[in-house]
This record gives C-alpha cells, structure tokens and sequence, in this order.
C-alpha cells in the first residue's frame, strides 16, 4: 500500500496537538510518540516547527540518528517567508530546509483579512510569499503541502483570493493543499461544499485540517473526502490548540471501516488502542474514556437490557467488533443491571453462572438484587471488580475469612507547631485473629487512613508473608448525598496491588474513615483469596 501515494494519513499530534493547553512535551517525548504513531501506519507525522521553537529542531536532528520509521515520512513545519524578503534568505525557511525532513509543510495565509491585518502585507506580496517559498523548497528537492490557514472563512468572504491561494502554490510545485478549518467553526455541509469547489476550479490536490470548535472536526474531515480530499490530517487521541483537532483514529477508523476506503495498511488499526493509550501515558493525559473507538467505555455495557441482548448476541448493542481497533467488549454492574448483566460479568471475571440450574438461577437472582440494594446505599460495583466478585463468592460459598477483626481505632493529634505538623500525626491499633494467632498492632500515618492501612497490613502481615508485597495504589473519596452535611454518606475506592495486578475494591460509611476501612479490608481479602486459590 502506498501511504505517500493516492490517500494521505498525515498526523500533526507533535505539531498541533502539542499546541493543546496543558500538553507539554521534551523531546524524548516527541520521539518517543513518533515511534508509537508510526505503528499505526500513518503516511506522515508533523514533527514540530524547527527553527521556531528550540525543542523542536533538536526533535529534527535527534530525529535523522534515533528514529527508524517504517511506515511513515517526517514533515517539518512552519510559515512561508517574511513579507519583504527573499526566500532562500529567511533564516525560517532555511531552518525548514535544513530540518533533514524530506517534507516540509507550509503554512500560508488564505482569507485576504488576515493578510492585510495580521501579515500587514498585500494581498499580491501574500500570493509572492506562497509561490516563492513552495518554489525554493522544491527546488531544493522537498515535497512540499501548504497549509491554507483560515481557508473556509476566507472562502467565504472572498472567493477568489482563497483560489487564487491555492492555484498559486499547486502552480509552484505544492503536492498538496490542505484547506484549514482554523477556528473550528464549520459544519460538514459548508466543507463538503467548499471542497467540492475547490477541487473542481483549481484542479489542485486538496487535503484536510480541521478543529473541533463545532463538535465537527471528524464530521467535516469526511465530508471533506467525501467531496473529493485525499489527504486528512489529525491528531492522536483528538488534541490540539482549543477544543482539539479531528481525532486521527476516529478519521480513519470511520474511513476505513464504515466507508470502506483502505487508508492504512493491512492490520494496523487493530493497534489504535494499543497507541492511542501508549500516547496518553506520554502527553501523561489520562486517555478519555468516552472517545470513540479508543476509549474504555467505548464498547461498555451497563444497562440490563442491553447486556440480556449482548448475551445473545453482542452485534445487537455494538456498531463493530472492538476487536477491529484493538479495544474490548465490557460489562458493568450496577443498579442498573439485570441477571444477564450478572451472568456476563460473572463470566468476565470467569465463573459461569449460566448453567440454568435452580441453584444458579436461584444465586443470580440474589446477586442482582443484592447489587441493586447496596448501590442504592451509595456503593458502586461499576469501578470495583473486586469488591463485586467477594460478593459473587460470599453468595455463592459464604465469604472467605482470613482474619477476624475484634476491633479497631484510630487517633488524630493537631500539632501546634508547623514543622511538627510535617511528622505522622495519626496512629491506629488493630486488634485482630489470623491463622489462629491474637495480634495487636500499632501503626502511624500523616492521616487516619494510612495509619490504618500500616497497622492492619503489618498484623495480617505476620500470619500471611504475602502481604507484605500489597500496596494501596489509589484512593479516592466521595461524599454522596451532600444534603445532609455531615450525615451525608461517604463512599471510598481503594485500589491495591501486589505488583504483578491489581484491584479495585468499595467501601461506604457514614465517615471516611469508617467507608476507607471496609474498603480496606475488602482489598486484602480479595488479593489473599487471589493469591490462596490461584
Ligand atoms: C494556525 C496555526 O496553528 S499555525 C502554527 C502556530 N504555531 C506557533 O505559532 C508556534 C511557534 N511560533 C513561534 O515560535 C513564534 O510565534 C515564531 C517564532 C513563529 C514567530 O515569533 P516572532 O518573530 O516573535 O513573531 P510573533 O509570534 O510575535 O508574530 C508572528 C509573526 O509571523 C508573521 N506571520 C504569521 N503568519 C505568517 C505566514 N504564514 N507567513 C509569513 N509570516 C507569517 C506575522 O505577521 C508576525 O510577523 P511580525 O513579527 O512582523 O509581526
Ligand atoms: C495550520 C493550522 O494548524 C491551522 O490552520 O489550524
């Protein structure tokens, strides 16, 4: 498959995406996400603009020793020549060209507003600045795509000079010109038609960059191809400067698996959600659950009737195989779950409870309702797999009890003095029986719950060794019911590791501390019955 060929997939995460508020990226970032984006396939990753921003020159000369792409072309970044002066002597444009990027993107101003405004330069000078600067850089044997920056609000306004824009870098040697949807302000029919225009009146190869201001930047990318655009450009996971520019994968997931056109190569889509992942954990932007294709929730079931159908058939409640973009199906718990929601999350978490015998039915019944009734109570199960699956057991064979907790308590002290304030100022003591042993055990924190946490470990720790590996990860709390004040109900997840996995578990109380230890508990119950019964 020719991906520098008929049908551009051009990323722009390291470029534009970078312009996101909040995103900030080193260089090693930089190559690293370039490594990552070429394992999707893409046909050109926009590195940075080099010669402007220091980080991303030396992102180009890193580039020409550590990066081995094998799919895709690098393309380097920035404006056309200052009004006024030659080409081959603006120390820009010689920065693009020294890049060592065999393509060099150029953006150009295309609304004639901009031109006198933000240039202040004429119109004809702006058109000189296009013609000279794609010219110089394809002589110098680069493939050059200009980007047409407030294209369709220029078109809008004056037709012709927009055209004439695009005719005067087509007629310089430009491949392509990717029209821009600068402020994200367009709806797909205006871009469907104003690509239309463009390719019919100038002939020239035309490409796709658009923002998310409407909510439409994927919408309007198809519309743009639709209407005749063979190059879209995107950016992973949907960053960029604002709201965002069309999301890369989405683009292309609906290009080639709703309209059947093959824009990346054989098998590679399957990785988007491997990657787009990989991305996050790098920009370190929590991958956002909801995005299509990609997100966790994207093939997430949590109504009953949904999942009574998906037990027949998961077509019935999904558009696609997640398998297709490399995601999964999965199933939720909730008060908002039936017995097939119960019977497939049973099944997820590998026990079957869809034998159809009385017992069974008998036991999935009592789960559902016992689901119903606690989330009423302000537990939730949809995040906490592990507290759902003692319950599953507890119904099923009575609860696993590997300690027995005769009571507990915790103190807080206030510290006058500042740096005193810095030391452990709480301490808890459990006094609990595990393994037929009494064990009394003290232990401190810089809050109530850590002190809790390091006594109840320490003690259990002293009859199973294998605790000692455990560590709470994550906590985090909610108050439910605020209108009650201080009688509101409080509600704690608790994730715990033993290194190799983890699990997430819930506790609600009518303090934190009360919801943080049955949380607590729960978490090391669940991962000594994982670790005793393999
Ligand atoms: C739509 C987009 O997202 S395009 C990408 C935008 N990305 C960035 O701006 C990030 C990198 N930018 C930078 O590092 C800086 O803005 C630089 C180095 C490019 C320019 O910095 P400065 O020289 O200090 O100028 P400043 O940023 O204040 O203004 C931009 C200048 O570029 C000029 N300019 C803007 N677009 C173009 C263009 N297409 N062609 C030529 N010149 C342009 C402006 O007229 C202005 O010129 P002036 O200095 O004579 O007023
Ligand atoms: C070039 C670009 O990023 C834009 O016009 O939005």
């Amino acid at each position: 498959m020719d991906l520098h060929g008929a049908f551009h997939v051009y990323d722009t995460t390291l470029r534009d995406g970078a312009q996101q508020e909040g995103l900030n990226l080193s260089v090693a970032d930089k190559l690293s996400i370039a490594r990552l984006i070429d394992g999707l396939g893409v046909g050109y990753i926009e590195g940075g603009w080099p010669g402007a921003v220091p980080k991303d020159t030396e992102f180009f000369r890193r580039a020409q020793t550590e990066l081995d792409l094998r799919h895709a072309r690098l393309a380097a970044f920035g404006s056309t020549r200052r009004a006024g002066t030659k080409a081959a002597d603006d120390p820009q444009v010689a920065a693009l060209r020294d890049s060592g990027a065999g393509t060099v993107t150029l953006v150009a101003k295309s609304h004639d507003r901009h031109v006198e405004l933000a240039l202040r330069t004429t119109l004809e000078e702006n058109l000189a600045m296009v013609r000279d600067t794609v010219a110089h850089l394809v002589a110098e044997g680069r493939q050059v795509f200009l980007d047409a920056e407030h294209f369709f609000d220029g078109h809008r306004r004056n037709r012709a000079y927009a055209l004439e824009v695009v005719r005067t870098a087509a007629e310089a040697g430009a491949d392509v010109v990717a029209l821009c949807d600068t402020n994200g302000g367009m709806l797909p029919p205006w871009v469907g038609e104003v690509v239309a225009d463009v390719v019919a009146t100038t002939g020239a190869r035309v490409g796709i960059h658009a923002h998310n201001d409407t909510g439409c930047a994927v919408a309007n990318s198809l519309a743009a191809v639709e209407a005749g655009a063979t190059h879209v450009q995107g950016c992973l996971n949907g960053y960029g400067e604002r709201t965002g520019n069309a999301d890369l994968v989405t683009t292309v997931a609906n290009l080639q698996l709703k309209l059947g056109r093959e824009v990346l190569p054989d098998g590679l889509l399957r990785e988007a959600t491997r990657i787009a992942h990989a991305v996050a954990d790098v920009t370190n932007f929590p991958p956002a659950s909801r995005q299509p294709y990609t997100g966790t929730s994207a093939f997430t079931h949590k109504a009953g009737l949904h999942a009574s159908a998906i037990k027949v058939d998961p077509d019935l409640y999904q558009h696609m195989d997640p398998v297709g973009v490399g995601n999964d199906m999965r199933l939720l718990v909730s008060d908002m779950a039936g017995r097939a929601s119960i019977e497939l999350k049973g099944r997820e978490l590998g026990y079957d409870l869809s034998d159809g015998t009385p017992a069974t039915k008998d036991l999935v019944g009592r789960l559902t309702d016992r689901v119903k009734q606690m989330e009423q109570r302000g537990y939730t199960f949809e995040a906490a797999d592990a507290s759902f699956e003692l319950l599953l057991v507890e119904e099923a064979e009575g609860r696993p009890v590997y300690f027995d907790v005769e009571s507990w308590r915790v103190i807080t002290e206030t510290l006058a003095r500042r740096e005193a304030a810095e030391e452990a100022v709480s301490e808890a003591t459990v006094k609990l029986r595990a393994a037929g042993v009494r064990y009394v055990v003290t232990g401190e924190g810089n809050g109530p719950v850590n002190a809790l946490d390091h006594a109840l470990r320490e003690a259990i720790t002293q009859a199973f060794p294998e605790v000692a590996k455990f560590e709470l990860i994550d906590y985090k709390v909610r108050i439910l019911d605020q209108g009650h004040g201080t009688d509101a109900v409080t509600r704690v997840l608790i994730e715990t590791t033993d290194g190799a996995s983890s699990w997430v578990t819930v506790g609600v109380g009518h303090n934190v501390i009360e919801a943080s230890w049955e949380a607590l508990v729960d978490g090391l119950t669940y991962g000594l019955r994982r670790h005793h019964t393999g």
